[in-house]
């Protein structure tokens, strides 16, 4: 998580070489002590600590042109979308089930599938027993906050500590375009009338949280040709009113979806757009680059989901005793927290070499140039999987100056066993294309065809680094590449390493 720029913590600024763990270690305790193992909150956290929602709320108070709960599959990863619908006391006994058996797993989100604050009865009563029951785990809302302000006393009467607001617009016209309807003081509110209210109670909702001390995330739906320029007017508003984090999250949309802008043709953005209106945004705001746009019954590591291994029949068959399990969990945290330790030394020397390399240049000019890579991993921060079974790789940016998480890649398993078989392109082709602008692929290992047919595409693939943390494994091989001199600038000055 690129944590330069952090507003609510009290305007923290560093620049310079910096794992993304070191990053934190800028944050004031009392906020680094909130972020540091939530997955959602930071990105190093992200590799080591799980997550899970709970779906209890089905009801939603607004319209999005982008949003359909009615559709629903079980395989698809996507927000809103949940197989079973919970009651309270349901969802509490999964959480303890989960937290039994996924010791990982340190936060509750309630995050629909409707809006939790739409059906404030059922999410009140979910965090009531839950804050009771298991206070170790950390619990969080998401919503679209039109009912925000009128609940915010209620949600830091149970110890809620972090809220995402979505935020898709700050000006009525953009947000006319958006939502077609809001439900306001038991009538519906449409077109511009409407989308004036809910930005209005938003802000107000934010403004309050932030007084209260309760990290607020800012998620926005990047919506091509309908609020992409408008998005860096979005972060500089919400930052100035003190939100922790700015999460630009790509739409989603198909028409199978049977959303408005699925039938209209309305399309998502790409990679490229969406990086570069992150970075855009990120000069006035710390931005959330991980976010893996959860199904509203998530369970487990971001980008997994271990869902069908709790559902209702199975949970009603274990025997938990929590307070065993919360001994069980202290104990596996600490443990995560050791080996934390270990490879942020390990990639701090890992930087270290990258200062001295930057040092040893003559002029801005001679600068090598940045390079994109993607690693295969299943989490724990270090490169740990076989290219053939990655579902997603994780692209990092590599320069002189800091190794950088830019995003997460969806894409198929190429070692499923049903690839080609009529399609006009392989599964292998489609991940080719999906990385295309990656300089090279770190991954545990790789078999032969994929190893070629990436190196026919440009794309260096690399097993070299297995087990290695992953920052200071791309740290070495863009030295490697530097030395090489394969990413001298045209008109610069050559560069060689000579260690
Ligand atoms: C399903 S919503 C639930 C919480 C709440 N109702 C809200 O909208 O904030 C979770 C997040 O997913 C986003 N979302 C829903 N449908 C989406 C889509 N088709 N494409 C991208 N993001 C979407 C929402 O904007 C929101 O930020
Ligand atoms: S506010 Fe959330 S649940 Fe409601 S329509 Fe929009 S995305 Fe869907």
């Amino acid at each position: 998580m690129d944590l330069n720029v952090v507003s609510q913590s009290g305007g923290c600024a560093s620049s310079g070489c910096g794992s993304s763990a070191d990053r934190l270690s800028h944050l004031p305790e009392a906020i680094r002590a909130k972020v540091d193992n939530h997955p959602c909150f930071s990105e190093d956290a992200h590799h080591h600590y799980a997550r899970m929602h709970v779906a209890v709320a089905p009801a939603c108070n607004i319209q999005c042109h982008y949003c359909n709960r009615k559709y629903d599959c079980s395989n698809e990863s996507r927000p809103g979308v949940v197989s079973e619908l919970l009651t309270p006391d349901r969802a509490v006994k999964k959480v303890i089930a989960v937290a039994a058996n996924i010791p990982q797993m340190t936060v509750l989100g309630i995050a629909g599938p409707g809006d939790p604050l739409a059906n404030p009865e059922r999410t009140l009563e979910t965090f009531r027993q839950l804050s009771e029951k298991a206070p170790d785990i950390r619990l969080c809302v998401s919503t679209n906050g039109l009912a925000l302000p009128e609940v915010v006393d209620e949600i830091c009467k149970h110890n809620i500590e972090h809220v995402t607001i979505t935020i898709n617009c700050v000006d009525p016209d953009v947000g006319a375009k958006i939502y077609p309807w809001i439900f306001w003081n038991n009538r519906r509110v449409k077109g511009r009338k409407a989308a004036e209210i809910l930005i209005a109670q938003q802000q107000k909702g934010l403004e309050m949280l932030v007084e209260r001390g309760v990290l607020v995330k800012v998620n926005s739906v990047l919506i091509p040709g309908v609020n992409d320029e408008h998005l860096k007017e979005v972060s500089r508003a919400v930052k100035a009113k003190g939100a922790f984090l700015h999460n630009v999250m790509p739409l989603i949309a198909e028409p199978e979806h049977g959303t408005f802008y699925g039938l209209m043709g309305q399309r998502g953005p790409s990679n490229e757009e969406l990086q570069t209106l992150q970075d855009a945004c990120a000069g006035d705001m710390a931005m959330m680059r991980h976010c893996r746009q959860c199904r509203a019954d998530a369970v487990g590591m971001l980008g997994e989901d271990r869902g069908h291994e709790f559902t209702l029949d199975k949970i009603e068959t274990m025997e938990i005793d929590y307070e065993a399990a919360m001994a069980r969990r202290a104990e596996i945290h600490a443990e995560i927290e050791a080996n934390r330790t270990a490879q942020r030394q390990q990639t701090g020397e890992a930087f270290v070499s990258l200062s001295s390399l930057k040092r040893g240049l003559k002029t801005k000019a001679a600068e090598p140039r940045p390079v994109l890579m993607a690693v295969a991993t299943t989490g724990g921060g270090v490169i740990n999987q076989h290219f053939g079974h990655a579902r997603e790789f994780l692209v990092y940016e590599a320069s002189v100056n800091d190794v950088r998480f830019v995003g997460a890649r969806k894409v198929d398993l190429y070692c499923s066993g049903g690839d080609t078989c009529g399609d006009a392109e392989t599964t292998l082709q489609k991940i080719i294309r999906t990385l295309k602008d990656c300089e090279a692929v770190l991954c545990s290992k790789i078999g032969y065809e994929p190893w070629s047919q990436l190196e026919e595409a440009g794309i260096t693939p690399n097993g070299e680094h297995a087990m290695e943390p992953i920052e200071e494994a791309i740290a070495a091989v863009y030295q490697e590449m530097v030395a090489s001199g394969q990413l001298e600038q045209a008109g610069a000055e050559p560069q060689r390493l000579t260690a």
